[in-house]
């Protein structure tokens, strides 16, 4: 059966959005793979499902394109929020995920365009619920990278934002090889079900420029949990204050980490093009 999608983006972090709401969509991991092929398929980083919820607006089914079911996607929530406002100037909507409830405040700009304000619900910062695979403080994990006695990276943060989270603190991210270490990084054994990498050089306590390495997909242009993460990691610290703009590689989203514990992502939307799987 042939399947309308929308093809959209946050930040260049780029999707493939079917409506599932009236009929399911289940598609196997190879399938999912193949159609995210950059080379030989339509190619994204994550695909996206909207699915009824008893208890919300929608629910949102996301698959990395290794064909990997996720908890979660910051991105992608801005553009299901943006799908799901057709009309309205501004719209709260309430959108389940398997990592936890979220609520998208939706301004939609135009039929291409718009700013959608996320909050993501609260970060997990136990070792159990990153999760990792043995006790450890979460705020400094004890874990090198490159050779143990002058190692490349070290003493990075988790942060579970539904899906797990790991950011390391450097001085130059254009000096980090991301591909070789988030790939070394991501699959780890401290780390029972993968790892996103994040690499954070905090610019001033308002400004962190951040890498990642995604589980699942990569390098991605943009991550919209790992922006939520790198903030909590940061703020954690001491390095920054609760509330930054997050400068990725496709561009800059704004995060605070209010005082009720809630993280508020905000960012803007992008349809691509429409299609057909
Ligand atoms: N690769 C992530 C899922 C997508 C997250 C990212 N694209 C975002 O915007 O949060 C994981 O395996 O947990």
């Amino acid at each position: 059966m042939s399947r309308p999608f929308l093809k959209m983006n946050g930040l260049g972090n780029d999707f493939i959005v079917v409506d599932a709401r009236d009929t399911a969509f289940a598609p196997a991991p190879e399938q999912v793979r193949a159609w995210g092929d950059r080379a030989s398929g339509i190619g994204f980083d994550q695909l996206i499902a909207i699915e009824g919820s008893a208890s919300g607006d929608a629910f949102m089914r996301v698959w990395n394109s290794d064909g990997g079911t996720v908890e979660t996607c910051g991105n992608a929530l801005r553009c299901v929020g943006w799908y799901l406002n057709p009309k309205a100037a501004e719209k709260t909507l309430k959108i389940d995920t398997l990592g936890g409830a979220t609520k998208a405040i939706v301004i939609r700009a135009d039929e291409k365009t718009g700013t959608v304000a996320v909050d993501m619900g609260k970060p997990r910062l136990d070792w159990r619920e990153i999760p990792l695979s043995e006790e450890m403080d979460t705020l400094r994990l004890e874990l090198k990278v490159g050779p143990y006695d002058a190692p490349l990276y070290h003493t990075p943060c988790a942060v579970s934002m539904g899906n797990p989270h790991v950011v390391f603190f450097v001085d130059d991210v254009s000096k980090v090889d991301v591909a070789a270490t988030g790939s070394l990084i991501e699959n780890h054994p401290l780390f029972p079900e993968g790892v996103n990498v994040e690499f954070a050089q905090v610019i001033d306590r308002q400004t962190i420029r951040m890498r990642v390495w995604e589980r699942g997909a990569g390098i991605t242009q943009s991550c919209g949990t790992g922006a939520c993460a790198t903030l909590v990691a940061t703020a954690r610290r001491g390095l920054t204050d609760r509330t930054a703009t997050v400068i990725m590689d496709g561009g800059p989203l704004h995060i605070a980490w209010a005082e009720n514990d809630h993280v508020i992502m905000t960012g803007p939307v992008e349809v691509e093009f429409e299609g057909t799987l």
